[in-house]
This record gives structure tokens, sequence and C-alpha cells, in this order.
């Protein structure tokens, strides 16, 4: 178990992260998601020890941040947003000092190198210098270094950061692999890679956690969508059980309405629309999703 109680980081006067908590249960796969800045890297910088929070505490288990940072190190496999390849090196060199450097016991190193290789699909290139490898492959070589010490924690900043779309769906299925046998943190500022391979979602905004859930109940029934020749908002609001009615002129012709109801409501306000002789032209149940959900919360932020 994951807890993060209360965490801020301040660069200077700036807040990076404010007063954030969550806790992560062993095996889940949740993916961090925000814009540029919203704080993500921060976050996963003090997750792994790297960064000393200003403020606030980090437990693995009973092992604290701070008091117990190597026996947490050596839990966690972690690919830095901008991870640090020697270019020079082969991909096997690379990973052999790696491992050496994650304290893997000198016999087991060759090991442990031919199952990343094989894990992370790296075979036809383990004797490449790192410097020929494509962005894919260098991802690839990232994880694989972070895989080296069998860590149940697995920690990814931006995996898919300037790869193509073959291999960003080569590193979606290295990631759901990896998730079959550890605890799996990535962060991202694309919503469709939380999508892709997590389960629970927390949503940063200028340094707070202002989302926490579980990507299948954010795809709930969120009230009903209705397109009508005029606005119909004097009509529903004499509804009982209607509670929010946001009304607004589309360029269709017609008025588009979102309304905040129980959708058990929806044949009452069919009936109400037409004896007020209005033209219902849509009536329908609106889902809320992962993409809304990001929309409406980085929506407040530029409505300030
Ligand atoms: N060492 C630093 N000194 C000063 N400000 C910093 C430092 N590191 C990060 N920041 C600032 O803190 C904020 C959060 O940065 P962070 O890298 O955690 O965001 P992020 O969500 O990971 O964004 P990105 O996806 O762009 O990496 C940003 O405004 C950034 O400019």
């Amino acid at each position: 178990m994951i807890q993060v109680e209360h965490l801020t980081r301040r660069y200077d006067a700036f807040t990076a992260v404010n007063d954030v908590s969550f806790q992560i249960g062993q095996g889940e796969v949740v993916g961090l998601l925000g814009h540029n800045g919203a704080g993500k890297s921060t976050i996963m910088k003090m997750l792994t020890g790297f960064l000393e929070p200003t403020a606030g505490n980090i437990y693995i288990d009973k092992l604290q941040i701070g008091k117990d940072t190597q026996a947490i190190q050596a839990r966690i496999g972690y690919l830095p947003e901008n991870c640090p390849v020697w270019p020079e090196m082969t991909v096997i060199d690379y990973l052999e000092y790696q491992a050496a450097l994650h304290g893997v016991a000198p016999l087991l190193i060759p090991r442990r190198v031919a199952e990343v290789i094989r894990r992370c699909a790296l075979k036809e290139k383990a004797t490449a210098t790192i410097q020929t490898l494509s962005r894919g492959y260098r991802q690839r070589v990232g994880v694989a270094q972070a895989l080296l010490h069998q860590p149940d924690i697995i920690i990814l900043d931006e995996p898919t950061n300037g790869l193509d779309p073959t291999q960003i769906l080569q590193m979606r299925q290295l990631i759901k692999e990896l998730a079959e046998t550890a605890t799996v943190i990535v962060s991202t500022h694309i919503l469709q890679e939380v999508q892709a391979v997590c389960e629970r979602v927390l949503i940063m905004r200028q340094g707070q956690l202002v989302v926490d859930a579980r990507i299948d109940e954010l795809q709930t029934a969120h009230g009903l969508h209705l397109a009508v020749n005029q606005d119909a908002s004097q009509t529903l609001q004499q509804l009982h059980g209607v509670t929010t009615i946001t009304p607004h002129a589309a360029n269709d012709g017609l008025w588009h309405c979102h309304v905040e109801a129980e959708i058990t409501l929806a044949p009452q306000i069919a009936s109400a629309i037409c004896n007020a002789g209005l033209q219902l032209y849509t009536l329908e149940i609106q889902k809320r999703n992962l993409e809304s959900v990001f929309a409406d919360v980085n929506r407040e932020v530029a409505h300030g």
C-alpha cells in the first residue's frame, strides 16, 4: 500500500504540489494525469525518494520516505521523464551496469539482464549502442533498467512521450504486462494513455489533486441532454426533480441543454416539452467519461 499524506513541494515561493493525499493499493494500475506543469513529475520524484517534500509524508507499507528511502527504492522501479541513458554504451552493457547500481548480486546479473531484455523485446538491439536506437527503443531500455531489481512498484513518468503510434501500442502492451505482477503508476498528459492502461485516475491541476476515481466509476450516467427548437428552461424549471439546467443556442439552430436530473425523469421531460408546444429533437442520457471530466476540470481553471 502506498500512502501519500498532505504532500507539498515548493520551489522557492512557487508551490508545485499542494497538499496532495491519496492511497494506492497493491496491484493497482493508476494514471497520474494533468497538463504540462501540473505537478506530476514532482510527485513521482518524491514518491521515488529523489526529491524531498516540503511537507507531508509518504509511506510504502510500513516504510517511510526520508527514514527508509533506500529500502523503498529497492522496491521501486522508476522511469524518469528524461531517462539518463549513456549513448555510447551498448544496451547490454548499460543494463549490466544498472543492475549493479540497483544492488543485484553479481551472480544474478546475467539472468536478470536477459529477463528484462526479453520482457522489453530488446533482443535484436542488445548489442547496439544506445545512441543508434530509435526513441521507442530508448524508452524500452529505460523501462528495462527499472525492472532489473524486480520491483513490486513501477513508476513510469511519461513512458510514451515522443513515441510513434506503433511504439505507443507496444509500450501500452508492456505496461499491461508489468501490471500483472506489480503496482504501476503512470504519469501522462494524454488521457487516452490512462484510458488504455489504467483502472484508476488521479487528475492533477496546478499542483492540486482534483479527481481521484476509478475509470469505470467516471463512466456513469450524468443527467440528460436535450435539443429543442427553443429555450425550454422555463418549462423544465417547473418539473420536480430537475436541479440544474444549462441551455445554449448551438450552430444547428437548436437549443441544447444539459439537465441535472434522475434519468427516470426523461418521459416526464419529454411530455412537458411537447405539452408546452415545443419541438423536441433529442433527449438522451449523458454519460460522463474521462474526457469530459478532464475537460471540465481544466475549463474551471480557464474560467478562473
Ligand atoms: N527545479 C525546479 N525549480 C523550479 N520550478 C520547478 C522545478 N521543477 C519543476 N518546477 C515547476 O513546478 C511545476 C510542476 O512541474 P512538474 O515537472 O512536476 O509538472 P508535470 O505535471 O510533470 O509537467 P510536465 O508534463 O511538463 O513534465 C511547473 O510549473 C514547473 O515549472
